[in-house]
């Protein structure tokens, strides 16, 4: 199986190529036709981007990348799932969680911007205190109660905070951060708004690169985050950046899917070394894509792929673009949006009229939820 990803430059390295890896589908040809069987490299880390249009297939890739990882010894994927679309990898062997996290594990200058609080301001200053402070949301809330404030700075603050509470994320009795890291983890944030969503990524995303820099963590983590925007344009981003500028040398990967090419921050378009991309029609999409990995200037006119499930994948240890058919999901896909015609009395009608427009997926992450 080719494998895209892996370097093969130095004779011992070539030695080395047989090291772990995924299937991720098969070459495609020009017509269309399948080819040669192509993988991915699990042996060293990864950062990587999946783009495309909204239904190109984003989600079925990032199953089928955890799919294979969670086979592969020596590797532990965390899946961050805002859509719910990853249930199914339950009979791959993976474990959902609830997004439950301590409130200790947020470093205490990131809890004004997840409440949406000037850290300057009264308020804001009196939250980032009390999380500096106490290590629960009950304590900071008793912290900010008995504090020698204004009443109304303690009142705003109290009312943030109640709101955090709300979320339900927070749980004084969660358990550590790293409990995501011990199997292969599918992590449930649908239904949450991008804050909370926010945060939990932070944690996850931080506990990926402590656990593996304090050496408590034998096997190398795999962070694929769906929806990938929300978390770079939120409170997670420090975190992210950091997988993606000093992740991989203590052995962290991370896998952004977005519809949104655009959104990837500069330290995203430079870091990545593994690009796949799905179905793009807007010039700038495809643009962007050609800056984030120009890829020795190839032609790709006419190449870029226009059925689901197909994608360019540019690939910067080979230093090549190559057209993929990614293949079948061996465990349940989340990703179609339901169908009137497949639920209830719908399914026996015969009303042979136009169907009706397909229902929006579950999943949240609209706003910030604040109060
Ligand atoms: N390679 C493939 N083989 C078979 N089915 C696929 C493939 N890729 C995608 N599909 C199917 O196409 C549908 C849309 O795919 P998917 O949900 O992955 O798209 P998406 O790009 O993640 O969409 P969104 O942006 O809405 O999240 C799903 O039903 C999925 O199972």
């Amino acid at each position: 199986m080719h494998v895209l990803g892996r370097r093969e430059g130095t004779a011992r390295e070539r030695v080395r190529s047989d090291g772990p890896a995924g299937r991720l589908g098969t070459f495609r040809a020009r017509d269309g036709s399948a080819g040669a069987p192509v993988g991915v490299d699990f042996d060293r880390p990864h950062a990587a981007c999946v783009v495309g249009k909204r239904g190109s297939g984003k989600s079925h890739t990032l199953g089928v990348l955890a799919e294979g990882l969670a086979a592969t010894p020596g590797v532990t994927p965390l899946v961050c799932d805002p859509m719910g679309a990853f249930d199914g990898l339950q009979a791959g062997g993976f474990h959902v969680r609830e997004p439950q996290v301590r409130a200790s594990a947020l470093p205490p200058r990131a809890w004004p911007p997840l409440l949406g609080l000037d850290p300057a301001g009264g308020p804001g200053a009196l939250v980032w205190r009390a999380a500096a402070d106490r290590e629960t949301l009950p304590g900071m809330t008793r912290f900010v109660a008995g504090s020698d404030a204004p009443d109304r700075t303690r009142r705003a603050a109290a009312n943030h905070l109640a709101l955090a509470d709300a979320w339900g994320v927070f749980a004084p009795d969660a358990p550590p951060a790293e409990a995501f890291l011990e199997r292969a983890t599918v992590c449930a944030l649908a239904g949450l708004s991008a804050a909370p969503a926010n945060a939990v990524v932070r944690v996850l995303a931080t506990a990926c690169y402590r656990a593996r820099l304090d050496g408590r963590l034998d096997t190398l983590p795999w962070l694929l985050l769906d929806e990938a925007h929300v978390f770079l344009d939120g409170l997670a981003r420090p975190a992210l950046e950091r997988l993606l500028t000093r992740g991989r040398a203590p052995g962290v990967s991370l896998v952004l899917a977005t519809q949104r090419p655009t959104a990837l921050p500069a330290v995203a378009r430079s870091q990545t070394d593994l690009v796949v991309a799905h179905r793009l029609t807007a010039a700038v999409d495809r643009e962007t894509v050609r800056e984030v990995r120009p890829a020795g200037g190839e032609a790709l006119d006419g190449r870029w792929p226009t059925e689901r499930g197909t994608a360019l994948v540019f690939d910067d240890a080979a230093e090549r673009v190559v057209s993929v058919r990614v293949r079948e999901r061996r465990t349940p896909g989340g990703g179609a949006s339901p169908r009137a015609s497949e639920v209830g009395d719908a399914a026996t009608s015969d009303d042979t009229g136009p169907s009706a427009p397909e229902p929006t997926r579950t999943g949240h992450l609209g706003g910030h939820g604040g109060p």
